[in-house]
């Protein structure tokens, strides 16, 4: 809580200071910067953790002003100001929502569309703004409308942008403690990962969007009634790139950076403007000099500086909490692929696979590289879309299903490349994994569920062989592969599915990680009674887990067998004439 309880204090301090030292001139010329800076801690909470890059937040900065700046001209009153505040705040966040999932729904990856799009109605909005003269008072802006609460903007409003200021930061410095934060740095760290952990990331990323939007709607409010005049400059194109760049150069990492970025460039500006006529030039340089050498921002550097006089102390590990048992996902009876196509462009990738597993039992995938293998996994997992035939689990089709989805109904996947949350710990990897098919919304917004664990993965943990529990700390960046290869096979298994797809799990591990690997898929398989599917390309591997080989070849199946069938089968030995792969 110190972490959370200090710097906020501080905030606050320094901010009721600011009248009493400089005087109600430069407190009001601070109050427009924090303005400015809460829109930006927005933008620094959906870019610095979704890695999100919104180029259009002034829409709502703007439209927010406007219609503050009609309500308080209508001259309603305090509570009925608030009110409609209230109000705004929640249906800006709602739309916002709403455009984001919209936007990203079906992609799989951030990408620039977002960014491109939410610039596209920023200038669109800019121009609706100074051309709708009789709502918005048209180029020359709304304006003659007082304060809200007719509170002076030379004084006592200022209390009012200091107060919003510290809540917002607060609400930050609270939301960075909660596993929801883990959830939204897993978006900008993996996307697909937490995706096949059954997260939908584009609900995710809509609901930091919603977030950064009300707070930008927050500030534009703030703005209307500290300004006393709308213009749709305040809803442009300019003010999104310059509240962008006031997060870049205070440090998007950082709840405070924002703040810190707007308060220096705007102080900077200012003394600059009068006195040095390429005052812009000069800061465009101080800008692209602070993106190229110190990505981070201003408050990463302060950090840097801090960490050196007082280096961090790791902190008392808390103790683990039984997790809740994973949520049923009705996840019965054999995979079966009919006819199954998959085409990408012209690359004809799965040419009418057709097979039937049972229902249990661990199935080893063999083939020649190329062969199909892994786009089999991907067809089962959403990761790949087929183009024809069906994919069933039991009695339902599962091939039309988005990843995130894949989890959901009780499949879990590791990919081919360790895939984990390469700026974690494994602790850290290892909450997120947990909160997989377990958590409720709820959970969510509780500290406690970053400390959950099951019994299989205690179980797990406990193997002295298994080289995670002394790595619990560690940076997954700095992981050997082999490490990284059990960290991601822990994952997989924490949210206990019954289908378990592991693509080469054995890869790139010492002979000792081979037979500890390849008796915890034993030993799960034996404990769940599920269906294992592995991609192996070792021989001695496959005939020590199969109950069933599949071999594929040139995207067919060329035989679904016992090893021993599989392996006296002439067509098969033709494919893997000269080599024992
Ligand atoms: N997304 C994609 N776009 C285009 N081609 C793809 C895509 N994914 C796979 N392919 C192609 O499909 C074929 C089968 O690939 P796949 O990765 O399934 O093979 P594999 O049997 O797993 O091989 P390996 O043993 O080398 O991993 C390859 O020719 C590959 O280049």
């Amino acid at each position: 809580m110190v972490s959370v309880l200090l710097p906020v204090s501080l905030l606050l301090a320094v901010l009721l200071l600011i009248p009493e030292v400089f005087g109600d001139f430069t407190a009001y010329q601070i109050g427009l910067y924090l303005i400015y800076g809460i829109a930006a801690q927005g933008i620094g909470y959906l870019w610095g953790k979704t890695g999100v890059l919104p180029l259009g937040q002034a829409l709502f900065f703007g439209f927010s002003a406007y219609v503050t700046a009609s309500t308080l001209r209508a001259g309603n009153g305090l509570g009925i100001d608030l009110l409609l505040a209230f109000t705004v705040l929640a249906a800006i966040a709602v739309l916002a929502f709403l455009l984001a999932t919209l936007i990203f729904r079906g992609r799989k990856e951030s990408g620039p569309y977002f960014s491109l799009i939410t610039l596209a109605l920023v200038m669109i909005a800019e121009q609706i703004a100074g051309t709708a003269t009789p709502l918005t008072g048209g180029f020359n802006g709304m304006s003659g409308f007082p304060s809200l609460g007719n509170l002076d903007p030379f004084g006592s409003f200022y209390y009012v942008i200091a107060a919003a200021t510290v809540l917002v930061s607060l609400l930050l410095f609270i939301l960075n403690r909660l596993p929801v934060n883990l959830i939204a740095k897993a978006v900008a760290d993996n996307e697909p990962r937490l995706q096949l952990l059954g997260f939908p990331t584009h609900v995710i990323k809509g609901a930091a969007f919603a977030f950064s939007a009300a707070i930008a709607a927050l500030a534009g409010g703030l703005f209307a009634s500290h300004q006393g005049i709308v213009t749709p400059t305040s809803m442009g194109f300019g003010l999104s790139a310059e509240m962008v760049i006031l997060t870049a150069v205070g440090g998007r990492f950082h709840v405070l950076g924002p703040l810190i970025g707007a308060v220096i460039v705007g102080w900077a500006s200012a003394e600059l403007r009068d006195s040095f006529p390429y005052w812009e030039l000069l800061m465009a340089l101080a800008f692209i000099l602070v993106v190229l050498k110190a990505p981070g921002g201003i408050a990463e550097l302060l950090e840097t500086v801090y960490r050196r006089i007082r280096p961090a102390t790791p902190g008392r590990r808390a103790p683990s909490i039984a997790a809740p048992p994973s949520k049923p996902t009705n996840a019965s009876g054999a995979l079966r692929f009919d006819d199954v196509h998959l085409q990408i462009g012209v690359v004809r990738i799965l040419n009418g696979v057709t097979f039937d597993t049972p229902s249990t039992g661990i199935i080893s995938v063999i083939g020649p590289n190329g062969a199909g293998k892994t786009s089999t996994l991907n067809a089962i997992t959403g990761n790949l879309q087929i183009t024809g035939g069906s994919i069933a689990l039991g009695s339902r089709n599962i091939h039309a299903r988005p990843p995130y989805k894949a989890l959901r109904s009780g499949i879990g996947r590791k990919l081919q490349v360790p895939s984990v949350f390469f700026s974690m710990n494994v602790s850290d990897n290892l909450a997120l994994a947990m909160m997989a098919n377990r958590a409720r919304l709820v959970d969510l917004l509780r500290p406690a569920t970053l400390h959950w664990r099951s019994e299989s993965l205690t179980e797990l943990l406990k193997r002295p062989a298994v080289p995670l529990q002394e790595d619990l700390v560690a940076p997954v960046a700095h992981l050997p592969q082999g490490h990284r290869q059990f960290l991601e096979y822990a994952m997989t298994i924490a949210s206990e599915p019954r289908v378990l797809l592991l693509d080469e799990p054995c890869a790139g591990l010492s002979p000792d990680e081979t037979a500890l690997m390849t008796e915890l898929v034993r030993t799960y398989q034996a404990q769940t009674g599920g269906l294992v599917i592995v991609i192996e390309h070792d021989m001695s591997i496959v005939q020590a887990i199969s109950d069933k080989v599949l071999v594929l070849h040139l995207g067919q199946v060329l035989a679904f067998d016992s090893f021993d069938k599989v392996r006296s089968n002439p067509e098969v030995q033709a494919v893997y004439a000269g080599g024992t792969k």
